[in-house]
């Protein structure tokens, strides 16, 4: 069976710190034609913030995976279609690509192994949240970034991977490397996509463009252009 990115254009993120603009409700940014929602960010997560998104969204048919930044924050809730955990090729804290995953490992006795799914991460923004939380080291040239996405393919059996740009748009060659040096995984590219152009432009460059604070700045309007330029490219 194909898994269920394999078929996806685009992603809304949407950070439980986070509000949505004045007037706007989950239920908009889920009409926004998007392909699927991922509900995580990296700083100030609780389970309260989280299970409150799970909620909002649980009603609709658009799939839902949450994407924990932490052990502690990965609630268990039936309303979730899975789990997308990261885990950080290129941290230079092994906690961040296999010490969390033990931590959650050991203190969880049930975990739903068969809605678990990673998403090999290659960080690429020094400025980012992400970036100094998991001590990633960005500087790495289009070479680099495809070897990672090779050994993360080949050597790791990873079925997606993610070059991540949060907060700033990438660089296309860069996200292009990865994308060549894959064969069966699914490349997600999330940084800075904030309208039809650049959503076309990455999208061209990555098999799933992910779409993160432009839903908390400008809302379901502006997602649902950058939902087309993904679909587009
Ligand atoms: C094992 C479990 C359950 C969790 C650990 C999972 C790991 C290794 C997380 C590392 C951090 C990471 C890659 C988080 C993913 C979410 C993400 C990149 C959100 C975007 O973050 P930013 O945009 O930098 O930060 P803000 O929260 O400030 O928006
Ligand atoms: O918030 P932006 O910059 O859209 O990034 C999206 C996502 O890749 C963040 O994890
Ligand atoms: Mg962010």
């Amino acid at each position: 069976m194909t898994a269920p990115w394999a078929e996806w254009d685009h992603i809304v993120k949407i950070d439980p710190d986070k509000t949505l603009p004045d007037g706007e409700t989950y239920e908009d940014v889920l009409a926004t034609g998007t392909d699927a929602i991922e509900i995580g960010g990296t700083t100030g997560m609780t389970t309260d913030k989280m299970e409150r998104v799970i909620e909002a969204c649980a009603a609709h048919d658009v799939p839902l995976y949450l994407e924990p930044s932490a052990p502690e924050v990965a609630v268990n809730d039936d309303a979730l279609d899975g789990y997308l955990i990261p885990t950080v090729f290129n941290t230079e804290n092994p906690f961040w690509l296999a010490g969390a995953h033990k931590e959650w490992t050991r203190i969880e006795d049930d975990l739903p192994w068969d809605r678990i799914t990673t998403e090999a991460y290659i960080v690429m923004n020094p400025d980012s949240a992400v970036a100094s939380y998991t001590e990633a080291d960005c500087d790495l040239s289009p070479d680099d970034v495809a070897a990672y996405a090779t050994v993360a393919e080949r050597l790791f059996g990873q079925e997606i991977i993610y070059v991540e740009y949060s907060g700033t748009l990438g660089d296309p060659e860069i996200v292009g490397a990865a994308h060549d040096a894959l064969d069966e995984a699914t490349l997600f590219y999330g940084g800075g996509v904030h309208d039809y152009d650049s959503a076309y432009e990455l999208g061209q460059h990555a098999d799933v463009v992910v779409v993160g604070d432009l839903v908390h700045d400008e809302g379901a309007e502006a997602v649902a252009e950058t939902v087309r330029g993904a679909q587009d490219a």
